[in-house]
């Protein structure tokens, strides 16, 4: 089989300019990639869930509450701590493949506590905000994650757009000597907010899920009284400790001015959500989008809900581990508690400017 020359001549050159042209072609394609990741868009790459998931679950340290948005759980507690993670994951990961846009910067506002006074369902209803951005799971930064490094907090934050506010909770913050300072230190303009429930009914709470933890838990009463028969207080249980909230509270003073907190009450953010998330987004700065259109009060559950958006059947409720059943205890116990409190609650009135009406 053979060729003229100059049949010849012109394959040989046709070959030699394509190969050339793929050259030039690839070379563009390299030097696009490297302008764009040079200029930072290459981590905004869509990812495989699969990927993202692995790496988000990676980031989140374990053992940290991840009480998901408002889901109803009917496993058993372990399952449903699992699920709850998973699902958690889930949700986040949804966000940011429907959101590769933005960056992720540090929270300009954290609900810092407390413990058991509603810091999941302010987060919740805060989400629904259009320009709130907030992370579902407790990131313990401040507290237990703190060696990590800034870097690996930022990295936990959602994206957020221009004019969008990046949020998280982490209850324990308020309880935690050094998280004051490395708040200050991360951001002085940091908001903070505090929600607050009367101490005795957050004991209470508190010791309720340790029960549901540990079966063979002491009574509250033991756990409660250094001395039963003097009615002398255990501060050193941290159930009974959170609640002297004053005490808590001066830690912060030293370093954030009174204008940077906002006090939540936990009982009127059942009773009245919408008041109180009306106070929130001032203080935020937000529009008052999240108003008493979105709640409602669930009967069954005995607080109040999110109205289903149009089109959607996902529960709207808290999950079970959200305003579960109390055990009883003795009246005068909790009076006794109620006595403790009193002149640290006065106290936090005055500190607050704001009477809670626990006493
Ligand atoms: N809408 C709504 N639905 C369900 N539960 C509600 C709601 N609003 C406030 N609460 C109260 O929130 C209490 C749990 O507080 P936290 O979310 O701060 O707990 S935690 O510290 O994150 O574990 C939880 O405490 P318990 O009643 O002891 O379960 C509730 O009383």
């Amino acid at each position: 089989m053979g060729c003229s020359a100059w049949t010849c001549g012109f394959n040989f050159g046709h070959l030699k300019a394509q190969s050339k042209l793929s050259v030039f072609f690839t070379m563009i394609i390299l030097f696009m990639y490297l302008f764009y990741c040079l200029n930072g868009y290459c981590d905004s790459l869509p990812r495989p869930v699969y990927d993202q998931s692995n790496h988000l679950q990676n980031r989140l340290p374990e053992g940290h509450e991840t009480e998901t948005a408002l889901g109803a759980y009917n496993a058993s507690s372990l399952v449903r701590g699992r699920l709850s993670r998973l699902d958690d994951n889930i949700q986040a990961n949804n966000i940011s493949i429907a959101n590769n846009y933005g960056s992720k910067k540090f929270p300009q506002a954290i609900i810092i506590g407390v413990k058991k006074g509603g810091t999941r369902a302010l987060l919740e209803f805060l989400r629904i905000h259009p320009d709130v951005r907030a992370v579902g799971a407790e990131p313990h930064f401040f507290d237990r994650f703190y060696d990590k490094g800034l870097e690996w907090y930022r990295n936990l934050m959602p994206r957020t757009l221009e004019g969008q506010i990046t949020m998280e909770k982490t209850p324990s913050y308020f309880i935690t000597k050094e998280a004051p300072r490395r708040v200050f230190s991360m951001d002085r303009q940091t908001k903070l907010i505090i929600v607050v429930r009367d101490p005795v009914t957050r004991a209470v709470s508190d010791y309720t899920q340790t029960l549901t933890k540990s079966p063979g838990l002491p009574s509250f009463q033991n756990l409660a009284f250094r001395n039963s028969t003097t009615g002398l207080i255990d501060t050193s249980w941290s159930a009974v400790r959170i609640g002297i909230y004053a005490k808590h509270l001066e830690n912060w003073l030293r370093y954030f001015p009174p204008s940077r907190f906002l006090f939540v009450s936990g009982e009127r953010l059942v009773t009245d959500p919408a008041g109180e998330m009306g106070r929130v987004q001032d203080f935020l700065g937000l529009k008052r989008v999240v108003t008493d259109k979105h709640f409602y009060f669930n009967q069954t559950k005995g607080f109040p809900c999110l109205k289903k958006p149009e089109g959607s059947s996902r529960p709207r409720c808290l999950g079970k581990s959200k305003g579960r059943p109390h055990p009883q205890i003795p009246a005068e116990v909790l009076l006794r508690l109620r006595e403790f409190y009193r002149p640290f609650n006065l106290k936090f009135y005055q500190m607050t400017g704001q009477d809670f009406g626990w006493d």
